[in-house]
């Protein structure tokens, strides 16, 4: 019997540091660097992204940043720590150590992975902030832990969570946002599910993110049929000039007043906390897109972020998957 603390590591993405040009670029060329996330032969893409992609989009993001950080730091940041801390709570009676890594940036996963193992904790379950699959978010991460254990001698016995799209304590988290929501504010014409989206070609190539988007909204659909709301899905924040899964968020709300879908509420299930892609481009930018096409009411739903409903959810996933360590 190992007696040894079992180590939960909460990981997503990455934001920048500061809402500076100086930390939004160093950001930005982390993350698009990785060959997992931009699949362009490298002496093509480091180009492209030294010359434009870097000098002109990070300046460009430093407004959109400072509209959105928070008083304690980047949104982002902000959730997943909170996430970590209400899950340690949580799981304080299971012998567990729980702490949260970025996969780009700080806090610096290597590090987190290494203060788990000072702790004593030689079994490590890698949990994604990623509901959905997909080989740019939860592939990329699994990479690196592989990558940073390649030089310890004494390597950890590492568990991993693939996805939870489906699983039930999730969709239960959704419906109960959701529900509540309606419940105090009133339904709306229609409801519309916003996920990240991917370019066309990977899924082409066999990544099953987008199957797992639809999933996920089925099984939502399904819980919430009593409502009586249509629910849609959309996808969200295309980069580049590439074909990306469709349909785009944006082209969707601006089709919805002709149709006359006037009020419409708008959640992006798949980020699990508020960031960039929710509080600006959704709840700000596609707010006024529709609205310049005559929508009258629109409503963003936050994320999960440290929702007591979600943090219990989160509990039953990762004990499932900790199964015989505890
Ligand atoms: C090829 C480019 C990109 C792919 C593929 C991609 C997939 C992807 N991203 C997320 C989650 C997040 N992305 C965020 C920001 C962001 N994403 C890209 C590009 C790709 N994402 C860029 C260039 C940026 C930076 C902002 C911008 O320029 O628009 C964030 C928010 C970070 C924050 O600081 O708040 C998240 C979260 C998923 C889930 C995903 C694939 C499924
Ligand atoms: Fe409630
Ligand atoms: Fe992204």
């Amino acid at each position: 019997m190992n007696n040894n603390p079992i180590g939960v590591l909460l990981v997503n993405l990455g934001t920048p540091a500061s809402p500076t040009v100086k930390d939004i670029r160093r950001y930005l060329k982390a993350f698009l660097s990785d060959p997992r996330v931009v699949e362009l032969p490298k002496w093509l893409w480091q180009g492209v992204l030294h010359t434009i992609v870097l000098p002109f989009r990070a300046p460009k993001l430093v407004e959109k940043y400072e509209v959105i950080w928070l008083k304690e730091g980047s949104p982002l940041l902000v959730y997943t720590q909170a996430q970590s801390q209400a899950l340690a709570q949580q799981l304080a009676s299971d012998h567990v150590i729980v702490d949260f890594a970025m996969r780009y940036g700080e806090p610096d996963l290597a590090k987190a992975i290494q203060g788990l193992q000072q702790k004593g904790c030689e079994r490590i379950l890698i949990v994604p902030m990623y509901p959905q699959y997909a080989a740019s978010t939860t592939a990329t991460l699994f990479d690196r832990v592989a990558e940073i254990s390649k030089t310890m001698r004494n390597q950890p016995d590492y568990r991993f969570i693939k996805r939870y799209a489906e699983h039930p304590a999730y969709i239960q988290s959704l419906h109960h946002k959701v529900a509540h929501f309606w419940q105090e504010n009133g339904r709306p014409d229609q409801l519309l599910l916003s996920f990240h989206g991917l370019p066309q070609r990977s899924v082409d190539l066999g990544d099953p993110y987008y199957d797992d988007c639809q999933k996920t909204a089925e099984a939502l659909r399904v819980s919430l049929q009593a409502e009586g709301v249509p629910i849609a899905v959309s996808f969200q924040s295309q980069f580049g000039k590439a074909k990306w899964i469709g349909p785009a968020t944006q082209a969707t709300l601006e089709s919805y007043p002709a149709k006359g879908i006037k009020r419409v509420d708008v959640m992006c299930p798949g980020f699990a906390a508020d960031c960039l892609e929710t509080l600006e481009e959704i709840q700000l930018g596609c707010a006024e897109a529709f609205k310049q096409k005559g929508g009258e009411q629109f409503r963003y739903i936050p994320c999960l972020n440290d929702d007591p409903v979600w943090i219990d959810a989160l509990a039953t996933i990762v004990k499932e998957r900790l199964g015989s360590w505890t």
